[in-house]
């Protein structure tokens, strides 16, 4: 990264998970987490920070976003950004991003959960042996299986709870106008194109629209007197889609069996008419709580409002070009852009030709790759922001001819990419959600790592006793090694040895270690 100027800062509002400002802090960023700040305070510090990161809690209205003179992106921590003033970011020409299936797994179960609790009135229950009662007639529950599941909203979330209903035995009936009918088909639901014609079809009904002016209130009076007695309803969506004083009405007339409610119309809330029922089961916005969606959330956030602030390619824009990348090629992007990275470094120059081939789901967006790819070659020669608008100039610029082309071979990964510079040969794949690249492949030796900031890479004969060399001379040179890969490659004397370092090694280290073992080539590289 070249040197900065003055110390960009970012302000986050609402807590993430540590890893997530760890990344921030290592590129050498100031981070402010101020989790408790007032509108009026936040009003106040606005013009200090280069870039926000939110969650749900925090309002960036249209009023903070004018103070924030030297925002350059806002990053929301979490799927939906309805507390965004998105259209005055844009007219600001602020980029606003998200992360937009780092929940869904988690608030997808958050929907099963709350709708067994609410099916076989665990809350109450609970609360009742709590008081040292042992009351069993007093909850007589209802099964899910062969039951009716109404999905309102069929995107991610609602795709998801169609999966697990299903696995329940569910039928699985749904609304969604946007929905085509081949989605509907391959989730296994029932597509109706009227909202009145579902409604008595549902033992249960669960939500997952997002909360516009066109599903404000769209469960009220009217709809629930269409729905069958005893119906369960889960929203884990957003507050104000359910009508809550209607939903009391029908709960109290016997109308509602139970509900399950994650989000209320006014939050923070406790006073909603529902909190009377013991059949109402509510938590207070606990979709995306979980370990496992947090650090989702908070790692990916924080690289792509790196990315942001670094002018390389955001992959979940919602308001400006990169709109829509899917997830499958926005993890390879911070991925290419390491291996472009390491290519320059294994190169030692500008590359005259640089290579792309992907295979898999990541080869839906060639150009986005290899832009990306691209910017790890240039961050380490003067040039850190490569977009795939400027990333032809770029390349012609440096003298770089690219290429790109998707292959079938995906040598048993989900995805690959596969980048050559001048001959120089890395292969990555990013498995799983939390968006860890792997290099499988150096210079053509095969191998499993996943690079560290500091990293040393040797090419030597391959006979006892060079690892222990190798670890002797460090050691005494007071680097610790955290991981170790060794690349074979077929038909080759030699290997090539990866050790993820704990800090940078001199050259004058890397030199003794490469003498030591006969190295025939050594590099010290620095992510
Ligand atoms: N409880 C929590 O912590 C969380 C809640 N959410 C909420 O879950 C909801 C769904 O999120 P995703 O599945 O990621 O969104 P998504 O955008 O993937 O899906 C929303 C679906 O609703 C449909 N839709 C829009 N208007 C509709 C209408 N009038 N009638 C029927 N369908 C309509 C759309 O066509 C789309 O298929 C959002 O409201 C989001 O805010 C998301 C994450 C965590
Ligand atoms: O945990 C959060 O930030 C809220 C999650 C949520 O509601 C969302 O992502 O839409």
């Amino acid at each position: 990264m070249p040197a900065r100027e003055y110390a960009v800062k970012i302000l986050i509002t609402d807590k993430i998970v540590d890893e997530g400002i760890a990344i921030l802090e290592k590129k050498g960023y100031t981070v402010d987490t101020r989790y408790d700040l007032t509108p009026d305070e936040l009003l106040a510090v606005a013009p200090d920070y280069d870039a926000f990161i939110v969650r749900s809690a925090t309002q960036m209205t249209a009023e903070v976003i004018a103070a924030a003179k030297n925002c350059k992106i806002i990053g929301r921590a979490g799927v939906t950004c309805d507390n965004i003033d998105v259209d005055a970011a844009t007219a600001c020409g602020i980029p606003v991003c998200n992360v937009p299936t780092s929940n869904i797994v988690s608030a997808a179960e958050h929907t099963m959960a709350l709708m067994l609790a609410a099916a076989r009135e665990v809350p109450a229950a609970n609360a009742s042996v709590h008081e040292g009662a042992w009351r069993r007639d007093a909850f007589m529950g209802h099964e899910l299986f062969e039951k009716t599941l109404a999905i309102f909203g069929l995107g991610r979330i609602g795709g998801l709870v169609a999966e697990r209903a299903r696995a329940f035995g569910m039928r699985v009936v749904g609304y969604d106008p946007y929905c085509s009918p081949s989605r509907a088909s391959q989730l296994g639901v029932a597509l109706y194109d009227d909202m009145s014609e579902v409604l008595p079809l549902a033992d249960f009904i669960t939500v997952h629209v997002p909360r516009t002016e066109e599903t404000y209130h769209m469960f009220a009076a009217e709809q629930f007197a269409m729905m069958k007695d005893g119906v369960v309803l889960v929203n884990t969506a957003r507050g104000g889609i359910i009508d809550e004083a209607a939903m009391a009405d029908f709960m109290a007339a016997g109308r509602v069996f139970a509900c399950g409610v994650d989000m209320l119309e006014s939050e923070p809330a406790a006073d909603t008419p529902l909190a009377e029922f013991d059949r109402a089961v509510l938590t207070p916005h606990l979709g995306a709580n979980t370990e496992e969606a947090q650090m989702r959330a908070g790692v990916n956030i924080a690289r792509y409002v790196a990315n942001g602030l670094e002018g390389l390619v955001v992959p979940t824009v919602i308001n400006m070009v990169a709109d829509d990348l899917a997830d499958s090629v926005a993890k390879y992007i911070p991925a290419c852009q390491m291996c472009g990275s390491m290519l320059a470094q294994l190169g030692g120059d500008v590359p005259k030709t640089l290579s792309i081939m992907a295979a898999g789901p990541c080869a839906g967006d060639l150009q986005v790759l290899s832009a990306s790819a691209l910017g790890g070659v240039l961050s380490r020669h003067g040039q850190a922001s490569v977009s795939t608008e400027n990333a032809d100039a770029s390349a012609r610029r440096h003298g770089v001819k690219m290429d790109a082309c998707a292959s079938a071979d995906s040598r048993g990964y989900d995805s690959i990419v596969s980048m050559e510079a001048d001959g120089l040969e890395i292969s990555v794949t990013v498995p799983g959600s939390l968006h860890e690249a792997h290099i499988v492949s150096i210079l053509r030796y095969r191998l499993d790592v996943v690079p560290a900031d500091h990293s040393l890479v040797f090419l030597y004969a391959d006979e006892p006793g060079q690892i222990g060399r190798i670890g002797t001379i460090l050691g005494e040179e007071g680097i610790n090694i955290s991981t170790m890969a060794i690349g074979k490659r077929a038909g080759c004397h030699e290997v090539l040895v990866f050790l993820n370092v704990e800090s940078e090694a001199p050259k004058e280290v890397v030199d003794r270690v490469s003498d030591a073992i006969g190295a025939t080539r050594a590099w010290s590289i620095r992510l």
